[in-house]
């Protein structure tokens, strides 16, 4: 694990403060120096002939699969999942490996992950400015980023096909009447009725194809134009014009702006694909198996399969098991995958379960996706980034401030912004102490002027919560919230680039910062 980009003259890692005695330095830094080799070869995921002797896209089906619906009618689910077995794919095998190529980046520091989206995308909700309002935001939201950071945002969207959710309670009571929780619309409806609350195998099917128009949509917006950097100043959404995020996000466009037009005068291409297009990936939990199998897909390039639903699948906190369907089955796809890992997570259990979905070690393949709370985090951390430092492993670690903070207010499930942003500060903190590497930042969060996190320059008080609470499970940021987080995780990408170059300057390195 080392602190800076690769470009940058590598020192040494330190440990963290937390277990500085128990790894010596030397075998640690022999690691690291193994694992600072691998990342330069910036190989695709391949898995060997070992590795893939037991795995088949079904075998995931010998293994406990939790959080399961159970379909009242099984031959309809088989026909749902043989129909979406016979379309085409939603993304593709080499599309994949340029993702896993940026999430290498990102593990090393020459990159920052923002992946963000709705906590489920509904059937109900699905419209184009819905999907604009995302995107811009997310544009938005990296400019920011990549100004403060002065590295590249690796955007990925939970976005066409983040449908399933998994659930802490099988059933949900209201009025003395129990129905079965609500686990996304591809599985049942969140209306409270025995009918909307039973699972249905044409959701599977409806949620491929709201997946496919989103991705058309998104791929028109990401190289139609729209994401042209000459467009920056007119990404702020109507609603934020006048807050303080939309102020400083205008601003912001406007040096952007001229730091373009004085390079145009020196002789930039307007018309390069840098300029005029962006990179835009998508991602959900790998959750609802017979839909990934269904998307499996063998790769004729490569002869690997891809789980060809999104670019990139993560493995829930509730189904990262080691002997359980979902790890069986992320462990043999190509794609870059995530795990999200509470304070629930032992140290040896991390490490033997990234042994597990990233074998060869692969740079770029695993991104772990911490979600504990400030405090926990604080706590814990450390000890799982020695722990996979000292294992000479190498991950893209990113923060997912949300799903640690939940708690319910006036009936409202909500989340406090000083929360959400106290866990990003423990996260910058704690990689500052260890020197490893922050890479990213997951967010459930929305383009809509929504009311369902409380604080931030938002002002969205507990009494709002009822004025525009439109999720159908967990709460998001809204626009100007996650604007507000975007530019706190600018400060923090900016503090560290300073820090790494003073280090550098000062042992008379030469610098080259990304
Ligand atoms: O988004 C994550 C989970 O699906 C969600 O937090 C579960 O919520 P629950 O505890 O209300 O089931
Ligand atoms: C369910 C989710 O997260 P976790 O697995 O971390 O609870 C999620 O991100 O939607």
């Amino acid at each position: 694990m080392q602190c800076g980009s690769l470009k940058a003259s590598l020192g040494t890692s330190l440990p963290c403060k937390a277990s500085r005695a128990r790894v010596s330095t030397r075998s640690r830094v022999t690691r690291v120096t193994q694992a600072v080799a691998d990342l330069q070869k910036a190989v695709p995921f391949l898995p060997t002939a070992d590795h893939l002797a037991k795995w088949s896209n079904t075998s995931w089906r010998n293994f406990t699969a939790l959080q399961q619906p159970e379909y009242p009618d099984q031959e309809e689910l088989e026909k749902a999942c043989a129909e979406i077995a016979s379309y085409p794919p939603l993304v593709f095998a080499g599309e994949c490996r340029t993702l896993q190529e940026r999430l290498a980046q990102a593990a090393t520091g020459e990159a920052f992950i923002l992946q963000g989206g709705d906590c489920a995308e509904a059937f109900s909700q699905f419209n184009a400015n819905r999907i604009r309002d995302l995107f811009r935001l997310i544009l938005q939201m990296s400019v920011v980023m990549m100004f403060g950071g002065g590295v590249p945002i690796v955007k990925l969207g939970r976005l066409a096909g983040q449908f399933a959710k998994p659930r802490s309670a099988n059933m949900e009571e209201k009025d003395g009447v129990s129905l079965p929780s609500y686990r996304g619309d591809i599985i049942n409806g969140p209306e409270f009725t025995a009918e909307a609350r039973t699972p249905a195998p044409w959701r599977l099917v409806k949620a491929y194809n709201q997946s496919a128009a989103t991705l058309n949509l998104l791929r028109g917006f990401s190289t139609g134009g729209y994401a042209g950097l000459d467009r920056v100043t007119k990404w702020n959404l109507d609603f934020m014009a006048n807050s303080e995020e939309g102020k400083a996000y205008t601003d912001l466009a406007r040096r952007v702006d001229e730091a373009i037009a004085f390079m145009q005068a020196c002789g930039l291409d307007m018309n390069s694909s840098v300029m005029k297009e962006t990179e835009f990936y998508v991602s959900h939990e790998c959750l609802l198996m017979g839909y990934e199998e269904a998307l499996t897909r063998e790769d004729s390039t490569s002869g690997l399969w891809y789980g060809c639903s999104g670019h990139m699948l993560w493995c829930g906190e509730r189904t990262r098991q080691l002997d359980n369907a979902h790890v069986e089955y992320l462990r043999g796809i190509g794609n870059p995958i995530g795990v999200k890992v509470s304070d629930k997570m032992d140290p040896g259990q991390l490490v033997a379960l990234i042994a597990t979905l990233n074998p060869e070690n692969t740079p770029g393949r695993l991104a772990v996706i911490v979600r504990m709370g400030a405090t926990k985090l604080r706590e814990k951390l450390p000890v799982l980034i020695e722990a996979v430092a000292a294992a000479g492993q190498v991950v893209a670690w990113v923060c997912d401030p949300v799903h640690g903070n939940t708690e319910e207010v006036k009936g409202y499930k909500t989340r406090r912004f000083e929360n959400v942003k106290a866990e990003v500060e423990a996260f910058f903190d704690v990689h500052e102490q260890c020197n490893s590497v922050p890479g990213g930042i997951h967010l459930e969060m929305t383009g809509d002027n929504v009311t369902e996190c409380i604080g931030g320059g938002a002002c969205v008080s507990e009494l709002d919560l009822s004025s525009r609470y439109h999720t159908h499970c967990d709460p998001r940021l809204n626009a100007e919230q996650a604007l507000e987080m975007a530019f706190y995780v600018a400060s923090r990408l900016r503090q560290r680039r300073d820090r790494i170059q003073k280090e550098l300057e000062s042992k008379g390195k030469v610098v080259m910062l990304y």
